[in-house]
């Protein structure tokens, strides 16, 4: 249990933490097993996204999802996950409802097993980008016991403002963070990569005070404060896509032109994404310029410094 309470003071104070032989080896071993039989009967899905309106293709991003319908019906039946859905996760979640900041609902999570391939990747986003989305945890766990430097597939985490930390997806290692303070992306992977995600709601996610940037809120008396406050607050979600322009968009175009696809996306479709993604930034630009402009010349200072 003190275990737990120091999870959760790692999540209070810097929002994500990254945990270690979170599974016993004999359980992430029966669970990579369980996922081989999976594999082999196509049970994985190709994951899809939407942005600006168009549902597009993760290529070589395959998942499972196991709180949905089909899962049940899956022909060589889903081995150890059983044990996730049943037991695990939802222990899990009562483990961790102690926290009055996260302030989980109870029950099972949901839960996607997910298969990166031939150079999969995810662009940067938060797990919570809104309403009505109910997501305050998020916990992934990594089945990858001959991951080495030079595979791909790392895990960065990029706390608003601060540095990026890149996790490696190692063997039952969970990475754990806030569902709606940090900003996270999957590098592209070159070999077979499996990891399990459970998020988890909760009851205080998406109050009015974190998704409405009032000026009441913009009343800082220097950028140092706003800069204190926006790195803990979920309304730094409103600023992210304009602070890291370059960075939201070179990862979306990495992300969807992954050669490892039936086919190389058209320029017709490339341009739209573009564009969309040019309109997102003028619209925050428009209200809120002099502190964009700021925090990207913070953000510049952390990277060279
Ligand atoms: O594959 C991972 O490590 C994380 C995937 C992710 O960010 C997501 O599913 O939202
Ligand atoms: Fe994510």
């Amino acid at each position: 249990m003190s275990g737990d309470n120091e999870l959760l003071a790692r999540l209070r104070n810097e929002q994500f933490a990254v945990v270690d032989d979170f599974l016993s080896l004999e359980f992430a071993n029966k669970l990579l097993r369980s996922s081989q039989e999976l594999i082999k009967s196509n049970a994985f899905k190709q994951h899809r996204f939407s942005f600006g309106g168009s549902l597009l293709e993760k290529p070589g991003v395959f998942e499972i999802d196991l709180s949905g319908p089909t899962c049940s019906k899956m022909p060589s039946g889903l081995g150890a996950w059983n044990d996730v859905v049943n037991d695990f996760a939802p222990s899990f979640v009562k483990r961790l409802a102690v926290d009055n900041a996260l302030a989980l609902k109870s029950g099972t999570p949901a839960i996607k097993v997910q298969l990166n391939t031939g150079g999969g990747s995810f662009p940067w986003h938060y797990d919570n980008p809104g309403p009505p989305s109910e997501r305050s945890l998020t916990c992934i766990v990594y089945l990858n016991p001959n991951w080495t430097p030079g595979d791909g597939g790392e895990l960065v985490l990029w706390p608003f403002l601060s540095k990026q930390i890149v996790v490696p997806p190692l063997h039952a290692r969970a990475v754990l963070f806030r569902s709606d303070t940090v900003l996270h992306r999957v590098l592209p992977s070159k070999v077979r990569r499996l990891c399990f995600t459970m998020w988890c709601p909760g009851n205080a996610v998406n109050r009015q005070s974190d998704v409405l940037l009032s000026k009441d809120v913009l009343q800082f008396r220097s950028y140092d404060e706003a800069q204190a406050f926006f790195c803990q607050s979920p309304l730094q979600r409103v600023l992210s896509r304009a602070v890291y322009s370059e960075d939201y968009l070179e990862s979306l175009l990495e992300c969807v032109e992954n050669e490892s696809g039936h086919e190389k996306i058209s320029l017709q479709l490339k341009r739209s994404l573009v564009q969309q993604h040019e309109n997102n930034v003028n619209q925050i630009m428009v209200k809120l310029r002099p502190l964009i402009q700021e925090f990207r010349e913070r953000k510049t200072r952390r990277e060279i410094s």
